[in-house]
């Protein structure tokens, strides 16, 4: 975005982010012809994000937890690696466990064997080697799964639902919940790709602002929407009749407990299903709260852990310049990309306002800049990363409350124009090992820069450096030779 203005660059991503947040207001029927159905809706439509009544800080804070989902979702291209081994607590420790290594031995149907292979899938990811064969099994096996956000899971709840409806039946078969509509979206999107070959599954989404006529009754076979509306659809307006559902989904469990009656919801819809109803949940953590939850919503489940691979420190050089003003640190950066070549980088600073400042002044240098702020509407931040993820902008500029707990795995360059810090000011090591680190055997290799402006910030790299106890080196930024070494 190298425009002269940086308001007018300003303008032009939220307009971008604009019309994206309106294609999936106006999500319409599949080039395939599986119809995002009855999802409709006009841009005056209510908000359907949260399903929440009153807003409060816990409202607030499973926004954000949605949030961070939903961008992780879009930032990511492809599934996360990992060597670790998954858990297995089966109902039945003396049935056999099966697992596959190809999608072959699942006995697919061949128009989704195709959607599968059109995704670019060659083989399972490593949750989806067991938990496939549970899913498909006859008769159909419950399962609550736990995996890290990007292992897999969304595309095998996927096709194990459109492996189970019968489209001859033109009425729900399949109820999958997720905590917002944006994450719904992003599910729908998923079967309607690995759907794209069995276009007589059609999909529906019972979200709010979707209005049915009274008294109608839903032909789709899938279902996916937030739990307010879903249990709406069941119970009050008797769209879906409970008694026909063969497969229960929900989907991100740690983040629907987070939202003030999303737990109620879920477990009256699951008490209206058919005993023999396969349950499935999801989550990428697994902690108390959300086992409790897991446990009253599937009976007798199978159990799947696959461990979070651990981040380390070890393939990442890492760097700090000192300066003694932000305008130094901007020269700083201005020489960093003057001597070496950077793919994609991404920027931390502290508040909005230095986010805002420094966006507009690298901007101004002639380079495409995405800002990520805090004040957007999740629609907006996730057009941002698209456009980040695509290519179409080389720096993200964030605020360190915004992106935390964002993966940015792909990302080779991270600068740290502020030094992560907790709100009593002491380091935040743990967002800087999650924003730097990478995975050991699969890490690519990375670099990071820290920006050191005061005694204060010397002060929490030395206690970083420590905790760590990884040396990180002083570059000189007014050394173009040095500079050009860092990066080969
Ligand atoms: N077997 C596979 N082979 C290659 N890519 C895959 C495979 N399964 C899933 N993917 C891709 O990996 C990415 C992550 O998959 P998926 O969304 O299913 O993971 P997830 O665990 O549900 O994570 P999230 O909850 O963040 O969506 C997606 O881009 C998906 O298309």
């Amino acid at each position: 975005m190298a425009t002269d203005s940086w308001a007018q660059a300003v303008d032009e991503q939220e307009a971008a982010a604009e019309s994206l947040g309106n294609l999936q207001l106006k999500e319409k029927p599949g080039e395939n012809g599986m119809l995002a159905g009855a999802a409709d809706f006009s841009n005056t439509a209510p908000k359907p994000a949260s399903d929440g009544e009153t807003k409060n800080a816990e409202d607030d804070d499973s926004e954000n937890k949605a949030a961070q989902s939903l961008l992780n979702k879009l930032i990511r291209n492809n599934l996360v690696n990992t060597t670790n081994q998954v858990e297995v607590l089966q109902k039945d420790p003396n049935s056999p466990l099966y697992s596959v290594k190809s999608f072959e031995e699942l006995r697919l149907k061949p128009q989704l064997l195709q959607g599968v292979y059109a995704m670019g899938f060659n083989r399972p990811s490593k949750i989806q080697e067991t938990a496939l064969p549970m899913m498909l099994a006859e008769p159909p096996q419950n399962l609550i799964a736990q995996s890290q956000s990007g292992t897999g899971k969304t595309a095998a709840f996927v096709l194990a639902m459109l492996s189970h409806v019968d489209p001859n039946n033109k009425f729900p078969q399949c109820l999958c919940v997720s905590p917002t509509y944006e994450l719904a979206l992003q599910t729908g999107k998923v079967i309607e790709q690995m759907g794209k070959y069995y276009p007589e599954v059609q999909l529906v989404y019972a979200i709010r602002g979707n209005k049915l006529q009274r008294g109608m009754k839903l032909q789709e076979q899938i279902v996916i929407g937030t739990p307010g509306t879903m249990l709406d659809w069941c119970s009050k307006f008797k769209f879906i009749d409970p008694k026909k559902i063969k497969v229960f989904v929900l989907d991100e469990a740690d983040v629907m407990i987070a939202t003030q009656g999303h737990q109620d919801q879920s477990i009256r819809i699951q008490r209206m299903l058919p005993k023999n109803c396969q349950m499935l949940l999801f989550s990428a953590t697994f902690e108390e709260s959300v086992w409790s939850f897991a446990q009253r919503i599937v009976p007798e489940p199978n159990i799947i852990k696959l461990k979070r691979e651990e981040e380390t420190l070890d393939t990442i050089k890492q760097y700090y310049v000192l300066c003694n003003s932000k305008e130094e640190k901007f020269e700083a950066l201005c020489n960093i990309y003057g001597a070496i070549t950077i793919a994609q980088a991404m920027i931390f600073c502290h508040t909005r306002k230095t986010a805002g400042w420094l966006a507009g002044e690298l901007s101004r240098e002639g380079h495409q800049v995405a800002l990520l702020s805090g004040e957007m509407q999740v629609e907006q931040r996730a057009a941002v990363i698209e456009r980040f993820r695509d290519g179409k902008e080389k720096v993200l500029v964030t605020t360190n409350v915004c992106a935390r707990g964002i993966d940015v795995e792909q990302v080779s360059v991270v600068i740290n124009f502020d030094l992560p810090v907790d709100k009593d000011g002491n380091p935040d090591n743990e967002t800087y090992l999650h924003r730097i680190g990478r995975t050991g055997r699969f890490g690519k290799r990375g670099l990071a820069i820290n920006m050191v402006d005061s005694r204060m910030s010397m002060n929490i790299l030395n206690r970083i450096q420590e905790h760590f106890n990884k040396k990180i080196e002083k570059l000189n930024t007014d050394d173009l030779d040095e500079i050009e070494k860092i990066a080969s």
